[in-house]
C-alpha cells in the first residue's frame, strides 16, 4: 500500500511515524519546508517531496494534513492527478466533504478522518467518515488506521464533536496531568518523580475503565472511602467546578470549530 501525506506538521509528521513503525506501507511525504522533512530523510520506505502532485501520483492513499486556510489550494493544485481510484483522506479541521467534493470532484472516494497526535505512537482514537462515494472503501481505511489505535465509523456530523474529543481531547488530558503535577511538587516530590506519578496513574485510570468496561463513577465508589480524604478531595474539586469547567471547555471548542467550518 502506498500512502502520500501532504502536509509534514505537527499531525502530518506524527502520522508519518505511525505509518513508519507499522512498517508495512511505502510513504511519499510532501511539504513546502525542506526542514519540515529533513527527520524523514533517508528513513526505509519513505520518499521525501516538495512536489504534490508528484506524491499524490506516486499513491493510492492520500493523506492531507493541512491547516483549514491552506488545503483549498492544494486540492485545485492536484486534483488533476486525483484518480477514481486514489482515497482522498482529510484530517483538516472543520473542513466538510462536500467543499472537498466541490474541488476534486463527488465522483472521488474522500474521507474524513479524525485522529490524533497518539497516531505517532499507535494509540490514536481516530473517527472517520466517509461520502457516499468512498462507502466501500470504509473498511480499508479502518485497517489502516486500526494499526495505528482504535477506529469508530461515524455520521459526519459528528466529526466536529471527534475533533473535541478526541483531537482536542489529548491537550486537555495534558492540562489535567500537568496540574496534577504540579500539585504533586507542592506536596514535596521531585518534578520528573510529580511526572511519573501522575501519567502513570492516568494510564492506570485509563486503562481499568478500558479493560473493564465499568462506568467512572463505580470505579470511583471503590476508591472513595467514608470520610476519607478523595471524597473530600473530589468534592472541593467539584465546589471549583472541575466537570463544569471541563464541559463549558468542550462546548467552547466545539463552538469554535463550528465558526472553522464556516470560514
Ligand atoms: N495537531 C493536531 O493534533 C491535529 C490537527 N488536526 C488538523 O490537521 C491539520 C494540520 O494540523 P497541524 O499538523 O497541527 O498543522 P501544521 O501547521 O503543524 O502542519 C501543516 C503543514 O502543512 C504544510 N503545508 C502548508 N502549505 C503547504 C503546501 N502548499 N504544500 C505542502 N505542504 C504545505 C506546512 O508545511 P511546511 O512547514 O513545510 O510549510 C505545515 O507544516 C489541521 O487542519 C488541523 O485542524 C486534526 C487533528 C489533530
Ligand atoms: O486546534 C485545532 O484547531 C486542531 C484541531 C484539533 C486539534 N488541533
Amino acid at each position: 500500500m502506498k500512502i502520500a501525506v501532504i502536509g509534514i506538521g505537527n499531525l502530518g509528521s506524527s502520522i508519518a511515524n505511525g505509518l513508519i513503525k507499522n512498517n508495512t506501507f511505502s510513504l511519499y511525504l510532501s511539504s513546502r519546508k525542506a526542514s519540515s522533512l529533513e527527520a524523514f530523510k533517508g528513513v526505509e520506505n519513505v520518499k521525501t517531496t516538495n512536489d504534490n502532485a508528484w506524491a499524490v501520483e506516486q499513491s493510492d492513499i492520500v493523506i492531507f494534513a493541512l491547516q483549514p486556510k491552506h488545503i483549498d489550494k492544494v486540492l485545485a493544485e492536484v486534483s488533476g492527478k486525483i484518480t477514481e481510484n486514489h482515497i482522498v483522506i482529510s484530517v483538516a479541521a472543520g473542513v466538510e466533504i462536500p467543499r472537498i467534493e466541490s474541488i476534486i470532484g463527488s465522483d472521488k472516494n474522500i474521507m474524513r478522518v479524525m485522529p490524533n497526535t497518539a497516531i505517532s505512537i499507535g494509540k490514536s482514537m481516530t473517527c472517520i467518515a466517509a461520502n457516499d462515494r468512498a462507502q466501500d472503501k470504509v473498511s480499508l481505511a479502518q485497517d489502516i488506521f486500526n494499526q495505528l489505535g482504535t477506529t469508530l465509523v461515524i455520521p459526519e456530523e459528528l466529526i466536529q464533536a471527534a475533533t473535541v474529543i478526541c483531537a482536542s481531547g489529548i491537550a486537555f488530558w495534558m492540562r489535567l496531568v500537568r496540574a496534577t503535577t504540579q500539585g504533586a511538587i507542592q506536596l514535596g516530590f521531585e518534578a520528573h518523580e510529580a511526572h511519573q506519578l501522575a501519567t502513570q496513574t492516568c494510564f492506570g485510570a485509563a486503562s481499568l475503565l478500558i479493560e473493564s468496561g465499568k462506568h467512572p463513577e463505580q470505579e470511583i465508589d471503590r476508591v472513595t472511602t467514608p470520610s476519607g480524604c478523595t471524597i473530600e478531595g473530589l468534592n472541593a474539586m467539584e465546589h471549583n467546578g472541575l466537570s463544569s469547567a471541563l464541559i463549558q471547555g468542550i462546548v467552547a471548542s466545539f463552538e469554535k470549530i463550528n465558526q472553522i467550518k464556516k470560514n
